[in-house]
């Protein structure tokens, strides 16, 4: 293998992730990693030092992966520190397939839970060497010989083979950095070929424009060249080309084999670097692609739309720019005659939604209506037609419905096995089908489930938690669809349907959801002067009905004088106000009305990870 002059050998460079299930100490280890490699002297050292967003450091959660270059030992490490939460299982294994390794670290106070299994899973899928780590020895309620059987028994080594570590205090970080060296093998690549390098992150910088992260695996990358993204056959020349150790530093040499690191074209069209897109040399470039990843497929649609109908324009060009630095993230224009213009967006679960929502208020500064979240039906008519449904508003409505069908997960729960009946309760109640259950030592189990994706997205992670005192972790997978007997539930006022307010449910909840939504809008709408029936139907059946009664306003009434300009002041102050309320028919509804009747506060839990 040929190595350019002051470039590294392939066989001195490591790439490697953690993985861990949620609050597992990921991020804190990378911190201790930073510090003892020499990359970030203490001064300069805070806590969560890769978590680069303000939401990530708000929330104590990471949300992007983060790639970073680490000496040590005659070596280069690259290192990738990637999310725990279940939404972003996506962006984990995306950052899998840029390493040969991974540390697959647990809590030694908490032991395996879900996201530990589906990361390791994920992890071997990948075919990367595991090193199983214990972490946070240095606490109290530590117990790593316990946990280090039960994670062996996992792996299948022998529990002295588990390391233990503390990302706090940085007992056994040394270790595991010479573990890393010693076990992990050197990334393999043909220096002579045409470069190919996968990119596996993409990010939008308002100044530099698309910075573009890859892991070069064959041939080399250099400044000045003429690259090509072999999936769009876009060209573009290299501006900048680097590392990040921690903060980019341009690399003259280029990027050789197995080696990570950043580059900017210049590029400020999002679209034109999409992750996933392997990008080669313009001139003699590679024939074959990469193996890519599957494009994630969202699984939660909620509709977003600008309370200043003016940013509609400015809402587009936001979700345009996130869109880049969020690959899972779908949308297209849609209108609802209730709240105007606005976009159809797609996530991969309800954290996912809450964090783009945050972002683009923040980073955009728009302010923003989401309708109720909803997963997609497939709907089969009588005459063999078969519609998608994302929008509670498409749903065809009249009998001519042959079928409905609905996703559904597999969803593991571990848990301490005096859990296990409320556990069971609480997933029957959601039309849960067990499918297993599993000790993993004698008290704690592993409880299968396959549980309608719709049936999860509401408050169910909040209930879990509640009722096993906090113990329980869920993961969930897409398991394909079945077939339910759902409903479209719409709510009308005065007759008329308001589409931002329907929504898909299962027959045996249609009546509560009817009943609650109609008791709402009665608090929110304002008396008009006249009186306004808020129903809930199916089709053409109401369920639920509650009155806003009439009132005649007099804003003159105050002007007992006969001023003249203090009247015409009232009421263009009224006029003003107008401005503000969208009309539903004849029906005045106060944007606020929308917010408050459509906001998830219920459903979500700020805190949650
Ligand atoms: N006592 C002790 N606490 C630790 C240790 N490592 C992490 N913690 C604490 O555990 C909590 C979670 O740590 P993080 O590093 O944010 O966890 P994470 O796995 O990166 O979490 P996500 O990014 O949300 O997936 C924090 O409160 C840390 O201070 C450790 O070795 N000992």
């Amino acid at each position: 293998m040929r190595t350019q002059p002051g470039q590294t050998d392939p066989a001195l460079i490591r790439n490697f992730c953690i993985i861990a299930h949620i609050d597992h100490g990921k991020s804190t280890l990378a911190d201790r990693m930073l510090q003892i490699t020499g990359v970030v002297d203490d001064r300069s050292m805070r806590a969560q030092y890769l978590d680069r967003m303000d939401i990530e450091r708000e929330r104590g959660i990471t949300i992007k992966s983060q790639a970073v270059r680490l000496p040590w030992d005659g070596h280069v490490l690259n290192m990738i520190d990637t999310p725990g939460h279940v939404d972003f299982t996506y962006e984990v294994s995306r950052s899998l397939q840029a390493c040969e390794g991974a540390i697959l670290l647990v809590d030694a106070a908490q032991g395996i839970e879900a996201q530990t299994l589906a990361n390791l899973y994920l992890a071997m899928n990948a075919d990367l060497h595991i090193i199983p780590v214990l972490n946070k020895i240095d606490l109290p309620a530590a117990q790593p010989e316990k946990f280090a059987e039960e994670l062996a028994g996992l792996i299948g080594c022998d529990p002295s083979d588990v390391l233990k570590v503390s990302g706090k205090t940085g007992e056994g970080v040394r270790e595991l950095l010479d573990h890393v060296v010693q076990t992990i093998p050197a990334p393999v690549g043909d220096a002579d070929a045409a470069a190919r390098a996968l990119i596996f992150d993409s990010v939008y910088d308002t100044y530099r424009g698309v910075v573009t992260y890859v892991r070069v695996v064959d041939g080399h990358l250099g400044k000045r060249e003429r690259i090509l993204m072999m999936s769009t056959n876009a060209t573009h020349e290299t501006l900048e080309i680097g590392v990040i150790s921690p903060e980019p530093k341009v690399s003259d040499l280029g990027l050789g084999v197995g080696e990570v690191g950043y580059l900017i074209t210049g590029v400020k069209d999002v679209r034109q670097s999409r992750v996933g897109d392997t990008v080669t040399s313009a001139v003699k470039g590679a024939q074959e692609m990469l193996a890519g990843y599957e494009h994630p497929k969202p699984m939660v649609f909620s509709g977003l739309y600008p309370i200043d109908g003016d940013e509609y324009p400015e809402l587009r060009e936001a979700l345009d720019k996130l869109q880049l630095n969020d690959a899972a993230l779908v949308y297209e224009p849609e209108t609802s005659a209730a709240l105007g213009f606005g976009f159809r967006v797609g996530f991969l679960g309800l954290l996912h939604m809450e964090i783009v929502r945050e972002r683009l208020e923040r980073e955009f500064g728009l302010s923003l209506i989401s309708t109720a979240p909803n997963v997609v039906y497939r709907v089969i008519m009588e005459d063999g037609k078969e519609l998608t449904v994302t929008n509670p508003s498409e749903f065809p409505t009249g009998g001519k419905i042959a079928q409905v069908f609905e996703p559904v997960t597999k969803s593991t729960i571990l848990a301490p096995s005096e859990f296990i009946g409320a556990i069971m309760e609480i997933c029957q109640g959601r039309r849960g089908q067990l499918l297993g259950m599993d000790y993993l030592s004698e008290d704690r189990v592993e409880i299968r489930y396959t549980l309608p994706l719709g049936e999860i997205i509401f408050d169910f992670f909040d209930q879990l938690k509640s009722r096993t005192r906090g113990y329980a972790s869920l993961d969930y997978e897409p398991a394909g669809e079945q077939e339910a007997d759902l409903v479209k539930v719409d709510i009308l006022l005065q007759g008329e349907a308001v589409d931002a307010f329907s929504a898909i449910v299962h027959k045996d909840k249609a009546y509560g959801y009817g009943v609650d939504m109609a008791k709402k809008l009665r608090e929110l709408i304002p008396r008009q002067q006249f009186e306004v029936p808020i129903q809930a139907a199916i089709g053409a059946r109401v369920i639920a009905r509650e009155n806003i009664r009439a009132i005649r306003k007099d804003v003159l009434a105050k002007c007992y004088g006969g001023d003249i300009s203090r009247k015409r002041k009232l009421l263009e102050k009224q006029k003003e106000g107008k401005k503000r309320m969208k009309m539903v028919g004849r029906v005045e509804v106060p944007q606020e009305a929308f917010v408050a009747a459509l906001s998830t506060d219920s459903s979500t839990d700020k805190t949650k990870k």
